[in-house]
C-alpha cells in the first residue's frame, strides 16, 4: 500500500500544499511547529477520517478559515483509491471514495491501515483505561468494520442509558422496565466487544513480547493482558448487580467501556517499575505489534508515520529501530525530523529509496533527491 501525493487545503497551517510521495521512504525535515507534524496528521486523517490527536475539525481548519480539504491518492493492493475529505466544521464532513461520498464516515476505517509512532505514545501507559481502551478499538476498528459498528452501537447504547440515568435522579423517580429496555439491546454489541478484544490480546501479546525483546535488546519479559469484569461473569448479571450503584451515581459502572489493559514488567506493574527507557521500548513495542498484526490482517503493509521519534529515542533503540525497518518487511515510511544529518544517517541506513521536504512555516519545499 502507498500513499503517491496529497493536498492539504487550510489544513491547520497549511494554505494549499501538494506534496509528491511515490517512495518507500518520505522524509520531513524543518524546525520546531513549522508543520512536519501536521502532514502526518493529514495522511492520518486521510486513512481515519479523523485526527491522530483527536483534535476538533474546528481547530483542524486554518485559522483563517472556516473549512478545509484534503485529498490523497493510493494505491493498495494494485488498485488506486482516491480519497477526499471535504470539512466545514460543525456543519458538514463528508468523505469521498473514488468521487463517491461515503454513506457513513465509519465505512471508511480500515481500508486504509496506518499506524503512527510519536514520542508521547507514553501516554498509552502513563493515562487512564480509556488511552488503552482507544489503541484496542483503533487497532480492531481497522481489522473488523463488525466490531466497529457494534462498537458504535454499543456507545450510543450507553450514552442513552446514562442520559435515562441522568434524567431520573434528577426528576427522583426510576423506572426499571425502562432500563431493562436497554440492558437487553446492550447484551449483544456488549458480548462481540468482549469476545473479539479477549481474542485479539491473546494474538497481540507474544507479538508484542517479540517485538520488545528485540528492540530493548533486554533479557526481562514485559507482558500485556485483558482486564474485563465481563471475563468471569455475564454483562446481564453485572448489570443486574449493580443496578443500584448506577441508579445512584446516575450512569453505568459496568460493562466494555470499563474494560483495560495491564502491562507488566517481570511481573511487576510497567507504570511504577519501569525505568524511562523500558517505558520508552515498551511503547515502541506496542506500536510496532500493533503494525504487524495489521499488515497480517489487512493482507498490505499500513503506512508508517514516525512523528519526531529519532530525536527522543536513545542510540541504541534507534539502531535496534532501524535494524527492523530493514529486516522485516514494512511498507511505506513518513519521517519527521529536526535535523538534516541525522536523518541522512538514518536514510543512508535503511537503504531505501527515498524523498526528502523541507518544511517552513507551512511550505514544503523538495531537497532530494
Ligand atoms: N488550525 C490551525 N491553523 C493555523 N495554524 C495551526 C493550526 N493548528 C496548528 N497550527 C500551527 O501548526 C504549527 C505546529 O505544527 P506541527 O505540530 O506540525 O509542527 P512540527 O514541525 O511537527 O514541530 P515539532 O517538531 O515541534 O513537533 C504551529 O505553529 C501551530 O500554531
Amino acid at each position: 500500500m502507498r500513499l503517491t501525493s496529497f493536498k492539504l487545503t487550510q489544513f491547520k497551517n497549511y494554505d494549499f500544499q501538494s506534496v509528491t510521495c511515490d517512495a518507500p521512504l518520505v522524509c520531513f525535515i524543518g524546525a520546531n511547529g513549522m508543520g512536519k507534524t501536521n502532514l502526518l496528521d493529514a495522511i492520518y486523517y486521510l486513512c481515519m477520517g479523523k485526527s491522530y490527536f483527536n483534535a476538533p475539525d474546528n481547530l483542524i481548519a486554518n485559522h483563517d478559515s472556516d473549512f478545509f480539504r484534503l485529498e490523497g491518492q493510493f494505491e493498495v493492493n494494485g488498485s488506486r483509491e482516491h480519497i477526499v475529505a471535504k470539512v466545514i466544521p460543525r456543519k458538514k464532513k463528508e468523505l469521498e471514495r473514488n468521487r463517491i461520498p461515503y454513506p457513513r464516515l465509519s465505512e471508511h476505517v480500515g481500508l486504509l491501515p496506518v499506524v503512527m509512532i510519536a514520542p508521547d505514545d507514553t501516554y498509552l501507559v502513563s493515562e487512564g483505561s480509556e488511552a488503552r481502551r482507544s489503541f484496542l478499538d483503533n487497532t480492531l476498528s481497522q481489522i473488523d468494520q463488525g466490531y466497529l459498528g457494534q462498537l458504535i452501537l454499543y456507545n450510543k447504547l450507553l450514552q442513552q442509558r446514562n442520559a435515562l440515568l441522568k434524567q431520573f435522579g434528577e426528576s427522583r423517580t426510576y423506572n426499571a422496565a425502562m432500563i431493562e429496555v436497554y440492558n437487553m439491546q446492550m447484551l449483544e454489541p456488549a458480548r462481540l466487544l468482549h469476545e473479539t478484544r479477549a481474542g485479539f490480546m491473546e494474538q497481540f501479546r507474544p507479538i508484542l513480547q517479540e517485538a520488545y525483546t528485540q528492540i530493548s535488546g533486554a533479557a526481562e519479559t514485559v507482558d500485556c493482558t485483558y482486564r474485563s469484569k465481563l471475563s468471569d461473569t455475564s454483562f446481564e448479571a453485572l448489570l443486574n448487580e449493580a443496578a443500584e450503584k448506577d441508579r445512584l451515581l446516575q450512569r453505568t459502572t459496568v460493562g466494555p467501556h470499563r474494560d483495560d489493559l495491564v502491562f507488566t514488567i517481570s511481573g511487576y506493574p510497567l507504570k511504577r517499575f519501569a525505568s524511562q527507557g523500558q517505558l520508552k521500548s515498551f511503547v515502541l513495542s506496542v506500536k510496532l505489534a500493533q503494525y504487524q498484526i495489521l499488515a497480517h490482517k489487512k493482507k498490505t503493509f499500513p503506512i508508517l508515520l514516525l512523528d519526531d521519534i529519532f530525536d527522543k529515542l536513545d542510540r541504541q533503540r534507534v539502531q535496534h529501530l532501524l535494524h527492523l525497518l530493514q529486516s522485516q518487511t514494512f511498507g511505506q515510511v513518513f519521517i519527521t525530523d529536526t535535523e538534516q544529518d541525522r536523518l541522512a544517517g538514518i536514510i543512508q541506513q535503511t537503504g531505501q529509496h527515498f524523498l526528502v521536504y523541507e518544511i517552513q512555516d507551512g511550505t514544503v519545499n523538495q531537497i532530494t533527491p
